[in-house]
């Protein structure tokens, strides 16, 4: 899904104040992403998509931050990362995750997104967390309509 991440699995009351916040984006350097992420470590990987890896950090300012960046660089992940954050960029909602800003110095193409806790939703329906996580059918309904207001 390259440009309409649905937040599923965040705080209710986090996501209202986000959903009112009109936060804006902005260009990091690269030594401010090193920094946060840890030099991109290992132990900060969140995840990977087709994209790249994405890694947990935390700015100066203590605010946590998801950090997706391209794994090689090509002429498609360029258009990519283009689209996605031109697109989140323009779009504010509650069910959609915020851009917090971009990097892209020399072959590094990075998109940096408010960090979502409580991992994905895919891993709620059928990951490990499945069973433990026990959506009724009145949530799961929820979840279904929160989503296609995100993308609506
Ligand atoms: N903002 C975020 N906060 C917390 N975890 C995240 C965030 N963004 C991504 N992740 C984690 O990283 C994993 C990979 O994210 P990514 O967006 O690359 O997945 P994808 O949608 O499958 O990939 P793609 O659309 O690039 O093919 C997610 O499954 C999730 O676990």
């Amino acid at each position: 899904m390259p440009f309409c991440k649905i937040i599923c699995c965040g705080s209710g009351s986090n996501r209202k104040e986000h959903g009112k916040k009109q936060v804006t984006w902005r260009i990091f350097s690269l030594k401010e992403l090193h920094s946060a992420t840890n030099n991109f470590n290992y132990d900060n990987k969140l995840g990977e998509g087709g994209f790249g890896s994405v890694y947990w950090g935390q700015l100066w300012d203590g605010s946590q931050i998801a950090v997706k960046r391209l794994k090689v660089w090509s002429n498609k992940g360029d258009m990519e990362f283009a689209v996605e954050v031109e697109i989140l960029a323009l779009v504010r909602h509650k069910n959609l995750l915020s851009l917090r800003g971009y990097c892209a110095e020399g072959q590094e193409r990075i998109i940096v997104y408010e960090y979502m806790p409580n991992l994905s939703l895919h891993s709620h329906l059928h990951g490990q967390h499945s069973a433990e996580c026990l959506l009724d059918w009145n949530r799961r309904m929820n979840i279904a309509i929160g989503s296609a207001e995100g993308i609506a």
